[in-house]
């Protein structure tokens, strides 16, 4: 059900970890195609925000011409110094203006740089956001099985990491290749006529370099490719050394050591991998350098004997001046490429998240019936989990009919949650099909049927934001957003009074994550979530042990509602006490993913099976143990 994720556009898929051999050739290639990823950002960037990338493009292309700039003016300063020193006549005027013209220049690169700097942030900041957003709207498309799966959650982790930085940074550095190949093509044409030996060495130095920072990047790129579930397992358990939630039960059952265990050996893999990769890095980087420096030398020593040939001082000059800035500008360049290169090798982290096939749920266009007539019918239904052997729930059929409330009794596992999540097409049947007043799920439009889908989900969310809120969050979909609605709700579940207590009402911060949280008991949290469900307008109710967490007073009174039948409506309710269960019209048992049972409370007391077992055991004051009803399990 999981799609795996789609190859890239050169078929090397790396979701999975897989590593092709890639021969000499086509490294090359790629390092020739360093600047595409670099082309597409810039793309991304332009779609964010035009003005400021126009002004990052142009203030990169001017400031690209600023060293040719340079030594043409140092030249012609030179020489004017030249010809004032051979001259009877006095030329201040020509040394000033030079002099005047040099400092313009170093004052306008600064300014330049300035604004160069501060358009790239403001772009770096929006080109950010805007593929932040596009991987939490990707994120919030996926299916339930797909978040489930973990490769998933790996490339989710690692997109979110990179993004962050990293289409920053190839920005940044794709305006620097643009800025130093201006520099570097306009320095070395000037270079190239005066020197040309001077001019290819002081190209080459930077070479060795730029190759072991290549290399360096793509090893960190595997590192960090190859040990995403680690990076996951590692903040699992800084979660859980952090997190209230999660603290009661570390403090309670003493778990800290456990967990600093766990914690000290992930993090001991990690740096043992990092050292050694940085002692790989060194021992390549070596002789790299020592290439590099030679090339340097090589290129200095050229220079100073081309100097001792040079006919005017102000050649040799700019000679000087031109190799200094060309080695600049050829290692920024490389610099620049090279970090292009490896950004783009995490950037894909990026891409390949944004790459994984969504498999969107086939629908129809019906709209869901706000009003059910007939039923809705499980046909020979059956389903397994992805990757599970087991079935979940298997050939089971039945009808829920409308104005009554269905109960689901089991034992643990027996299927009874995964059920109720088929009903919203959470997942999607493996075997057999759910109609509903004889039309396929599939038929209806996905948000139509899950705006008519209500559920209060055995494991609920505690919202952390304001307490209504955590009501009105089931009404974003509906036309109606009355504020009294949310106060209705709150009413019905016995909060309004305690709502109303809090020192900002309905606004007060709920939970506390954040700064003014008020914190509720799990019944309160619990009432919250049956608040959110009911404020729906649904015509099928799912409730999924939604007084688990109530004490008995509260329960009772909660019931009343929540079973209360309404014409039209289906309403599922699974439960273990039978505080719940004797209130429903009608009670489906199920036993290891089959309905075993069907009937209301007396008939299935007088069939003498799991039921009545179920039953008896709790009312004696104990439940059977797992498997006792029928075997082993
Ligand atoms: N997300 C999941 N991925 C894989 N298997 C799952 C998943 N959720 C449940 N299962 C498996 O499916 C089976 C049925 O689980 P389900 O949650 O429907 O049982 P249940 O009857 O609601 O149990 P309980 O009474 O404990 O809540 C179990 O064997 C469980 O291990």
């Amino acid at each position: 059900m999981a799609a795996a994720p789609r190859p890239g556009r050169r078929g090397r898929g790396r979701a999975g970890g897989g590593r092709v051999p890639v021969n000499p050739r086509s490294r090359l290639r790629r390092l020739a195609q360093a600047p595409r990823p670099g082309l597409k950002v810039l793309g991304q960037s332009w779609r964010s925000d035009r003005a400021g990338t126009a002004q990052v493009i142009v203030t990169s292309l001017v400031v690209g011409v600023l060293p040719a700039c340079q030594v043409t003016l140092t030249a012609a300063f030179a020489t004017a110094l030249l010809r004032a020193a051979g001259s009877s006549r006095p030329q201040a005027g020509d040394i000033l203006f030079y002099l005047g013209l040099l400092a313009l220049l170093g004052l306008g690169s600064q300014v330049l740089i300035l604004l160069q700097s501060r358009a790239m942030q403001r772009c770096q900041s929006r080109l950010s956001a805007h593929l932040s957003d596009e991987i939490i709207s990707r994120a919030g498309r996926f299916t339930l099985s797909q978040v489930e799966d973990p490769k998933i959650q790996d490339s989710l982790q690692r997109a979110v990491r990179e993004v962050g930085f990293r289409p920053g940074m190839l920005l940044s550095q794709l305006v620097q290749t643009v800025t130093q190949v201006v520099a570097f093509g306009s320095v070395g044409a000037i270079l190239w006529t005066l020197d040309y030996r001077v001019a290819l060495l002081a190209v080459l130095a930077p070479v060795p370099t730029v190759v072991a920072q290549i290399l360096q990047g793509k090893r960190a790129h595997a590192l960090e490719h190859g040990r995403s579930e680690e990076r996951r397992r590692l903040t699992y358990w800084q979660h859980l050394a952090s997190q209230p939630d999660s603290m009661k039960e570390v403090l309670a059952f003493r778990l800290a050591p456990v967990v600093l265990t766990h914690h000290r050996k992930l993090l001991a893999g990690i740096v043992g991998a990092d050292l050694r990769l940085a002692n790989r890095n060194f021992r390549l980087a070596i002789p790299m350098v020592v290439l590099t420096a030679a090339l340097t030398v090589s290129a200095q020593a050229t220079a100073i004997l081309a100097g001792t040939d040079a006919r005017h001082v102000a050649g040799l000059l700019a000679v000087i001046q031109a190799i200094g800035m060309l080695q600049s500008s050829a290692q920024m360049l490389y610099g620049a490429l090279s970090g292009m290169y490896v950004n783009q090798l995490f950037l894909r982290n990026v891409n390949e998240f944004l790459a994984i096939e969504h498999t969107p749920l086939p629908e129809g266009e019906l709209a869901f019936p706000e009003e059910i007539s007939a039923g809705v019918e499980f046909r020979d239904v059956s389903f397994s989990y992805p990757g599970s052997g087991r079935h979940a729930l298997e050939n089971v059929s039945f009808t829920l009919k409308p104005g009554q409330v269905t109960a689901v009794v089991g034992l643990n596992g027996a299927g009874k949650s995964t059920l109720g999540k088929l009903l919203g097409r959470l997942y999607e049947p493996t075997g057999g099909s759910i109609v509903v007043d004889g039309v396929p799920l599939a038929d209806f439009r996905l948000d139509s049927l899950r705006d008519r889908v209500s559920y209060v989900f055995q494991n609920y969310v505690q919202y952390q934001l304001s307490v209504g809120e955590n009501i009105s969050l089931g009404l974003v979909h509906e036309a109606d957003r009355a504020a009294g609605r949310v106060e209705a709700a709150a009413r019905e579940v016995g909060m309004h009074e305690h709502i109303a207590a809090l020192p900002q009402g309905y606004g007060t911060q709920a939970g506390k994550l954040f700064t003014g949280g008020v914190e509720f008991s799990g019944g309160q949290w619990q009432r919250l979530a049956i608040a959110r469900s009911m404020v729906r307008s649904a015509s099928v109710r799912v409730m999924d042990e939604p007084t688990a967490a109530l004490d008995t007073i509260t329960e009772a009174e909660l019931l009343d509602t929540l079973t209360t039948a309404t014409a039209g409506r289906v309403s599922l309710l699974i439960a273990h006490r039978f505080s719940s269960v004797l209130r429903a019209d009608r009670v489906l048992v199920f036993d290891r993913g089959r309905l075993v049972e069907d009937g209301d409370h007396q008939e299935l007391m007088g069939l003498g099976g799991l039921y009545a077992r179920m039953y008896e055991a709790q009312t004696a004051g104990h439940e059977p143990a797992a498997g006792a009803a029928t075997g082993a399990r």
